[in-house]
């Protein structure tokens, strides 16, 4: 028997509060997208099962997921309004819904009309991260609008089903498996409200509609009419805690969405490519962990580099490299503060033992991030294995002191006050670069196979450590007199570093900038020698640097890091082209004063965003695919990067390389 739903059914339900045991106590501590929307709008197939995709359907392709985060955890929401991917109350806690990576069986939380899908349509409510999802189906057309709550300290995944038109019957069905689709909970019902629990975790299911609820699922049919609504709150809760107050579904909703346009109402970017822009802002923003300040690299783990293969990785932590340049993207939208909680975060994780410097952390910080499989997950695309935890934890990479050295530099740019420590800071960063930036290392690129190496983009971030603390100095005064003392000293180092890599780099055979010294491999890590200063993009070997990754990196109209048929990464299988080297690609085009290359390069980026203008780690153009964890920071902020140089570049008609300084490297 069907029920309705009513809009009143929503009023019973009691305001927001947290308690003792709250999510916070347990916390270890496009606009209008409607252009996008209508091309990204697919009709299912005509022949398409009454459920629209049947029962146990697989993971839907990369890009046809939205995002949905508070700023503390994540989810995936499809096409077919089916949640697929739910990490709570942190990114990296273990999913509760992984079919993503499996099956129904591993978790999937669906809301399916039970009458044939002719049509699906998604989009962020405005400049948001509000998703709603319409389904146009036999009986009508209802809107699934799916958001977590990033203003309180709970960890709520609100589902709020409106009718748009007829009277819409619809299946929701809630298949929660802890521990990454391992743990089958122990399933209680209340009136309205029912309690799954495994271990540490446990879930409270509450809704407008009668709940239902057997061993493995908790289920409900109910039939929706124009102008009706019905609302489903799971909330995440310590399983040894009483479960957290009802939450409000509607006011839940206002206040999500007044906090998300409120904070892209600040964004100071008003050029050409705005709604793409701020898409990115805002994605950036929801993979920054609000408790402290750290920011993720994507909130997936194990999306596949190659569908099938083995190149498949856990993002879900805070790289100093990804998040120093997150920062800086930010700070190109003008968001100042979130530049304050980045350098905290740095000053609390990394600064008390600089010689025991990581290039990645925890969320909180935490050191130890050590790597394993789940053998019980099959993978996105049979893609195996799925990984978690990242073994490059512990690598030698020696580009992120050069980043530190530069986000410490842009903050002070930003106007942010001066850090107390400031020169001890820089003092140690430096005794430290000096002592190290003749070792070989293992890259920006993480690679795990072939030895350490004396990579090219390494050795210039090397002379970025120290050109920005020569800044600082200069400036900003910072160290005052011991600073100034150490200027000449600096000054000495920073130009025999140049001269090493301007020596040992460059490679006459393939007239490029080489991966490596003493290697014949291109690498489009390069690319980034004229963003941060080291030489202007209209150099002689530059320009040849660039003719030669056009000539062997480009494939498709977009630019692979390095060629993986060289075996240069010690793994086996390939990848896709990477689109933060295909932004910078871009860049170097707008600096050498190649506006319209650039922007045929940037337009053509921008239309393999997906409908709500996210991106991957890479695309595969051959199958028209996005690849890799997703949505992925660096894809955004080099995005960011390029929106904004191309735009200077034009303004300043110049055919010389940016003006200096710039961030690390976008
Ligand atoms: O390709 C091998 C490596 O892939 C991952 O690293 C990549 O993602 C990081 C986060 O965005 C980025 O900082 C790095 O430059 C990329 O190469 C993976 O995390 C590594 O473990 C893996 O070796």
């Amino acid at each position: 028997m069907f029920v309705r739903a009513r809009v009143s059914a929503l009023a019973r339900a009691s305001v927001v509060s947290s308690d003792r045991c709250g999510v916070a106590s347990r916390v270890r501590r496009s606009r209008d997208t409607s252009r996008r929307a209508t091309r990204g709008a697919r009709a299912l197939h005509p022949s398409a099962p009454t459920r629209g995709r049947g029962a146990n359907a697989m993971a839907s392709r990369i890009e046809d997921y939205g995002f949905i985060g508070d700023m503390k955890g994540s989810a995936l929401v499809s096409r077919h309004a089916d949640i697929d991917w739910l990490c709570v109350p942190r990114f990296d806690s273990e999913a509760c819904l992984a079919a993503l990576l499996g099956r129904d069986e591993h978790g999937r939380w669906a809301l399916r009309p039970t009458s044939r899908v002719l049509e699906t349509r998604q989009r962020y409510r405005g400049d948001t991260l509000v998703l709603e999802t319409e389904l146009e189906c036999d009986e009508g057309v209802v809107r699934i609008v799916d958001f977590m709550t990033p203003t309180s300290d709970r960890s709520d995944v609100v589902r709020i089903v409106e009718g748009v038109r007829g009277a819409v019957t619809l299946e929701m069905v809630l298949d929660v498996r802890f521990g990454y689709g391992a743990s089958l909970p122990w399933i209680r019902s209340y009136d309205r409200q029912v309690t799954l629990v495994a271990g540490p975790d446990s879930m409270h299911l509450r809704a407008s509609v009668p709940l239902t609820s057997t061993r493995t699922r908790v289920s409900s049919i109910f039939t929706i009419r124009a102008g009706e609504q019905a609302s489903f709150v799971a909330t995440w809760a310590a399983s040894d805690c009483a479960a957290p107050p009802p939450l409000d579904a509607g006011r839940a909703l206002q206040e999500t969405e007044r906090f998300w346009l409120e904070w892209a109402g600040r964004c100071t970017y008003r050029g050409k490519w705005r709604d793409a822009v701020v898409r990115s802002l805002l994605t950036l923003k929801a993979l920054t962990y609000a408790p402290t300040g750290g920011i993720v690299a994507a909130p997936t783990t194990s999306l596949p580099e190659e569908i099938g293969g083995v190149r498949n990785w856990d993002y879900r932590f805070c790289w100093l490299r990804d998040a120093t340049l997150t920062l800086d993207a930010l700070m190109i939208g003008g968001y100042s503060d979130e530049a304050r909680a980045w350098r905290d975060w740095i000053a609390r994780t990394v600064l008390g033992d600089l010689s025991r410097l990581q290039i990645m952390y925890g969320l909180a910080g935490e050191r130890r991030l050590t790597e394993f499989e789940l053998d019980w997950l099959p993978g996105y695309e049979e893609s195996r294995p799925v990984r978690v935890g990242n073994g490059a934890w512990n690598q030698f990479q020696l580009d992120v002191y050069g980043e530190t050295l530069s986000c410490l530099y842009q903050a002070r740019r930003a106007g942010l006050s001066a850090l107390e420590e400031a020169w001890d800071i820089a003092h140690e960063l430096l005794e430290r670069i000096e002592s190290i930036w003749q070792k070989p290392d293992e890259g920006i690129w993480e690679v795990r196979g072939g030895g350490l190496r004396h990579f090219t983009h390494s050795k210039v971030m090397a002379w970025v450590a120290i050109d920005r603390a020569i800044r600082l100095i200069e400036e900003f005064g910072v160290g005052g007199e011991r600073g100034a003392n150490d200027l000449a000293h600096l000054r000495a180092l920073r130009e025999r570093i140049h001269e090493d890599v301007c020596t040992r780099a460059w490679n006459e055979g393939i007239g490029a900038f080489a991966q490596s010294y003493g290697s014949d491999a291109l690498d489009a890590s390069v690319l980034i020698i004229p963003h941060c200063g080291f030489l202007p993009a209209d150099d002689p070997r530059m320009l040849s640097t660039v003719r030669a990754i056009e000539k062997r990196l480009v494939r498709g109209g977009f630019v692979q890091r390095y060629s993986t048929e060289l075996g240069l990464d010690g793994l086996p299988g390939d990848e896709s082209p990477f689109l933060a080297c295909s932004f910078w690609l871009a860049d170097n085009y707008a600096f050498q004063g190649r506006i319209a290359e650039a922007e045929e390069l940037f337009e053509r980026l921008l239309a393999i965003q997906n409908h709500l203008g996210l991106l991957a780690e890479e695309y595969d153009p051959n199958a028209g695919r996005q690849i890799g964890n997703f949505p992925q920071a660096f894809s955004h902020l080099a995005l960011i990067f390029t929106a904004n140089a191309i735009e200077t570049c034009r303004a300043k008609k110049t055919t010389r390389a940016q003006p200096a300084p710039q961030p690390a490297h976008p």
